[in-house]
C-alpha cells in the first residue's frame, strides 16, 4: 500500500523538541521518489552560531555497519566469501571458537563481547582517553577477547561493535585492500556519494560539517566539543562521515537491489527478533512503526552525533535525521519521532 504523505510539520516539531532537550542542532531530509523535504533547527557550530544545514556532513556512527555488510555481501556474490563458514577459515586463529561464522558476526549473534562497554563506561574520560588514539583491528579484538563471550555462537542477539571490527578485517583480507578503498570503489563511487568519506585515522571532517558535542554524564555539565577524533575505536563499525542526502541515496539503492544480488539482499533481511518492534538482519535493522509500516536502515551513536537512516521496503522513500549531540538518551528517543512523521504521516486526530 502507498505510504501516506510525509508530515514535515511533525518532523520539524520533533527537531525542535530535540533541541529543547539539549541538541545544539538537528536536521532531517526525506527523499520521497522525486520530492525532497528538508527540516533543520539550531546550530552546526556553537561558537560561530552558524545555522545547521542538511548539506552539513557529520559522523554517522554505526550506520557504517550497513556499508560494511554490503561490501561483504558483494564478496559473497563474487564467491569470495560464504556466510555460513567460520570466520577462522578466512582469518586463521583470530577467534577462540571455530563455531563463529560470518553470518553470526553480521547479525550480532557471535557472542563476542563489545569492547566499547569498558572503553566508554565513563563517557568523557573514556572519550578523551581514545580521541587521538589509533588502534589496529587486532588490538580492538584483543580487548574484546579479554571477556567471556555473551552467548554460544548463533544462540542470541547481543549487539557488539567487535562484530563489525571483524567485518573490517574480513573485507581487508578478502579484497587485499583497505576498507576505505572497498567503500570508495564499491559504494561511494558507483552511487556518486560525493559527501561521504572514510578518512580514518584523520581526525578532521572534510569540508562543510556540523561540529559534534558530547553530553557529559554529570547533569548540567557543559557540552564537550568532540568533533576532532580519530574514531579509531570504531573504524568499519562506525567511522564513515556522510550527509542526510547521501545516506538516503545509499539506503534507497540498497533496498532497490542496486548494490547486491537479490539473493544477498534476501540474506540481509533474514530477521532476528530484537524486541516487539525491532529486528536485526545482516548489518541492517527493521523497525515497525505505529502505523504498521516497516522501515529498513540503521541508527548511529558516536561522540557528538546521533543518526537515524531508514528507507521503505521498496526504497522509494528514505529519511535521514541527525543531531549534533550524543550521550543524551532523551534526544535519541525523541528523534525516533522523525521516522513516525516521515513514514506514517500526520497522526489521525
Ligand atoms: C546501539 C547504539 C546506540 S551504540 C552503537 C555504536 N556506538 C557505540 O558503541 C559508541 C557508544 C558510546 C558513545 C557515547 N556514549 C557513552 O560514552 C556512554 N557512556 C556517546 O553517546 O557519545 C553505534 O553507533 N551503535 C548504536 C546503534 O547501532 O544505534
Amino acid at each position: 500500500a502507498a505510504l501516506t504523505k510525509p508530515d514535515l510539520e511533525g518532523v520539524r516539531a520533533v527537531l525542535r523538541t530535540a533541541r529543547q532537550q539539549g541538541a545544539p542542532g538537528a536536521l532531517a531530509r526525506i527523499d520521497d521518489r522525486d520530492t525532497v523535504y528538508r527540516a533543520v533547527t539550531g546550530v552546526a557550530d556553537r561558537k560561530t552560531g552558524r545555522t545547521i544545514s542538511t548539506l552539513d556532513r557529520f559522523r554517522i556512527g554505526s550506520v557504517t555497519k550497513t556499508f560494511s555488510a554490503v561490501v561483504l555481501l558483494q564478496l559473497v556474490d563474487e564467491k569470495k566469501l560464504r556466510l555460513d563458514t567460520s570466520v577462522n577459515h578466512y582469518l586463521p586463529g583470530l577467534l577462540p571458537d571455530d563455531g563463529i561464522t560470518v553470518r553470526h558476526v553480521l547479525s550480532h549473534r557471535s557472542g563476542l563481547y563489545d569492547y566499547t562497554n569498558d572503553m566508554f563506561a565513563r563517557t568523557v574520560p573514556g572519550f578523551e582517553a581514545v580521541r587521538t588514539k589509533v588502534f589496529t583491528y587486532r588490538e580492538l579484538v584483543k580487548r574484546s577477547l579479554r571477556h567471556a563471550r555473551t552467548n554460544r555462537p548463533g544462540a542470541a542477539y547481543s549487539y557488539s561493535n567487535t562484530n563489525f571490527v571483524v567485518a573490517g578485517m574480513l573485507i581487508e583480507k578478502l579484497t587485499g585492500r583497505s576498507v576505505q578503498t572497498a567503500y570508495q570503489d564499491r559504494i561511494f563511487e558507483p552511487l556518486k556519494l560525493r559527501d561521504t568519506f572514510y578518512v580514518h585515522p584523520d581526525t578532521k571532517l572534510p569540508g562543510r560539517h556540523a561540529r559534534g558535542y558530547l553530553t557529559p554524564d554529570t547533569p548540567g555539565a557543559a557540552l564537550v566539543d568532540a568533533t576532532r577524533q580519530t574514531t579509531s575505536w570504531a573504524q568499519s563499525a562506525g567511522s564513515i562521515i556522510s550527509t542526510a542526502g547521501d545516506l538516503n541515496t545509499f539506503l534507497s539503492a540498497l533496498l532497490r537491489g542496486k548494490l547486491t544480488s537479490a539473493a544477498s539482499l534476501d540474506q540481509m533481511q533474514r530477521w532476528w527478533k530484537v524486541n516487539s518492534n525491532t529486528s536485526y538482519g545482516l548489518g541492517l535493522r527493521r523497525r515497525t512503526l505505529s502505523c504498521g509500516v516497516s522501515v529498513y536502515g540503521h541508527t548511529g551513536a558516536v561522540q557528538g552525533y546521533y543518526t537515524y537512516a531508514f528507507t521503505s521496503k521498496d526504497g522509494k522513500r528514505s529519511l535521514s535525521a541527525a543531531v549534533n549531540t550524543s550521550n543524551n538518551g532523551t534526544v535519541l528517543n525523541t528523534m525516533f519521532g522523525t521516522l513516525e512523521s516521515a513514514f506514517c504521516g500526520k497522526r489521525a486526530k
